[in-house]
């Protein structure tokens, strides 16, 4: 599991070290040089003579900036510091003065620099970073409140917008967070840093892991500076299941289960106009693994069920997890085995589409109840206006997807799953998960019916908190897209068996060099098992 951490247990994590004397900005300079280092061998950079632009800010972050300038300039990289205040870390200035490092003093304003020269504005700075090889963000961190200020904002702004026109390819380093993220929220507030890879002190911050922000930080490096313990004890608010995590809550069947104990899966799902949505949810459900699909939808789509899976009953009778509402039309009025799952507390739900109209409007109806609602961004927009009285968008629940499945939290009782690139799962007062395991490829009709059918057979199948489950539902979904993406033989019938000897895992990173075959819906329900077998074995 990732943890992610706010600001204030950071610091108080580090606070009994720094009394104590303990060196924390050397190492985390230290550990910020050594990635520099790594990252540029890498890319096949030649070390000696290689230019690297230092962009330090007022405070501590920029300090650890100028303490790694100075380590740069004495291994032999041509290093300039761009000082964004006129009162920069002292130390992290004498060091980074004593290694040779030349020193630039910006100001957009025409205040003085710090060498009491008139500072001579942005042009230089970018003169600068035309030539570099590599720039490293040291303007903020931690510290950062609301967007980037003053020269800080334009001087990231102009350095965006010459590598958004691809004049520039730097390797960018940002140090702790890429400067412009507040490291609390997943919301961007103005111009950030987009880097290539991020080395972060002591604990992962929740921008790092939250979208869009997530997104401006590249690879995550984690350096604990030796607080790792310390911070362990403080709640994390933010958090991502791995495969390990996903293996030690999967409900593996023992020698005393049968088909009952092991979980029976009511769908409701599917209509007339969208009859394979209902399809679709069943695979998901049968590839998830449980006892039993029990489809209750209308008699069109389930001749296609059995069709396509004659181990599908289509009787009523008890269910541990019930799945409302994909493929079903916004408007369509609550079937009455529906409505009898949503008042009895002992069947978890998940309910998704046309569905989440049906939810009781008092939030506390669902307390205490494994209820997942799963909306993309459009459908949470339409609930949450429904619901919360003032008009929300889809782009405004995009900009803080994390927010917002919160706010739904709220209204709802329920625990939310908010589908996208990077998926959040919010919960009644409780933990933020968010989960990056997927391709683009996973945007295809259908998609989100194979996840709905895989979140009921793991709610069906186990005890574990809705939430947990919900997380673990994103992360096998969105490995199966990626082993499907990566596997798929032009033949039908689901990713052949033979194929590219990519781990089961479906973790085989898919990149600009590969990036993977068209996938569709039904390739990725085909794909769990292979992605669930590669979670098992680990
Ligand atoms: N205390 C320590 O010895 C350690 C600190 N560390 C580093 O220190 C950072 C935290 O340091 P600080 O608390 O000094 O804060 P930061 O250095 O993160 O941020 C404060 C600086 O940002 C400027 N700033 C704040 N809001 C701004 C805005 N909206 N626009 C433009 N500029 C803005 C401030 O004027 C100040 O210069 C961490 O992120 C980490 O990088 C690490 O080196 C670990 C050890
Ligand atoms: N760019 C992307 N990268 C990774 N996964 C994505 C991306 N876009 C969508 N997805 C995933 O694909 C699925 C789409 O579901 P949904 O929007 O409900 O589609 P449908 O209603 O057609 O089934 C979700 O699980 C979502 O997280
Ligand atoms: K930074």
């Amino acid at each position: 599991m990732r943890h992610a951490y706010p600001a204030e247990a950071i610091r108080a994590a580090e606070a009994p070290a720094l009394a104590a004397g303990e060196p924390l900005m050397e190492r985390a300079a230290y550990a910020v040089a050594a990635a520099v280092v790594a990252e540029a061998r890498r890319r096949g950079l030649a070390l000696v003579g290689a230019r690297a632009l230092v962009l330090a800010g007022g405070g501590n972050n920029g300090g650890d900036g100028l303490f790694a300038a100075a380590h740069l300039a004495r291994r032999g990289l041509v290093v300039t510091a761009a000082l964004l205040r006129e009162r920069v870390h002292p130390e992290g200035l004498a060091a980074a003065r004593r290694a040779g490092v030349r020193l630039l003093p910006v100001s957009g304003d025409g205040a003085q620099g710090h060498t009491g020269m008139p500072a001579p504005g942005l042009a230089p700075v970018l003169a600068v970073a035309d030539d570099a090889d590599i720039w490293i963000d040291a303007i903020a961190g931690i510290g950062l409140t609301g967007g980037l200020r003053g020269v800080s904002g334009a001087l990231v702004a102009a350095l965006n917008e010459r590598r958004e026109r691809s004049i520039l390819d730097p390797l960018v380093v940002a140090i702790d967070v890429p400067s412009g993220l507040e490291s609390d929220v997943g919301a961007v507030p103005g111009e950030a840093v987009r880097a290539d890879v991020t080395v972060t002190m002591i604990g992962l911050k929740p921008a790092l892991l939250l979208p869009p922000a997530a997104a401006r930080a590249g690879r995550v490096e984690l350096v604990d500076l030796g607080l790792a313990e310390a911070l362990a004890a403080r709640p994390a608010p933010v958090r991502r299941l791995l495969g390990v995590d996903v293996a030690d809550l999967w409900p593996v069947p023992g020698p005393a289960d049968h088909k009952y104990t092991r979980g029976v899966v009511g769908l409701l799902a599917g209509s007339d106009a969208y009859p394979g949505a209902a399809v679709l949810a069943s695979s998901g459900a049968l590839r998830t693994g449980c006892g039993m699909v029990r489809y209750l939808g209308p008699e069109g789509a389930a001749r296609m069920v059995l069709a396509r899976h004659p181990e599908v009953v289509t009787a009523a009778g008890r269910v541990q997890a019930m799945v409302l509402g994909p493929g079903i039309a916004v408007g369509a009025p609550v079937p009455e085995s529906a409505g009898r799952a949503l008042v009895d507390s002992e069947v978890a739900l998940v309910v998704d589409a046309g569905g989440l109209d049906w939810l009781p409007t008092d939030p506390t109806a669902l307390a205490g109840r494994r209820v997942v609602l799963t909306p993309h961004a459009g459908e949470l927009a339409r609930l949450l206006t429904t619901r919360g009285g003032d008009p929300v968008e889809r782009s405004t629940i995009e900009a803080d997807p994390a927010r917002w499945a919160q706010r739904a939290t709220e209204l709802t009782g329920a625990t939310v799953l908010l589908k996208g690139a990077v998926t959040v799962v919010a919960q009644p007062g409780g933990t933020v998960f968010s989960q990056s395991d997927g391709t683009g490829w996973l945007a295809t009709a259908g998609s989100g019916d194979v996840l709905a059918g895989i979140l009921g057979a793991l709610l069906a199948g186990s005890d574990a908190p809705a939430g947990e489950l919900a997380a673990a539902a994103a992360l096998v979904h969105g490995r199966a897209g990626v082993w499907a993406a990566r596997n798929r033989r032009g033949s039908e019938g689901g990713p052949s068996p033979v194929g590219d000897p990519v781990s089961a895992t479906g973790r085989g990173p898919l990149d600009d060099r590969d990036p993977g075959a068209p996938i569709t819906a039904s390739d990725i329900a085909a794909a769990v098992p292979e992605v669930v077998r590669g979670i098992l074995a680990h």
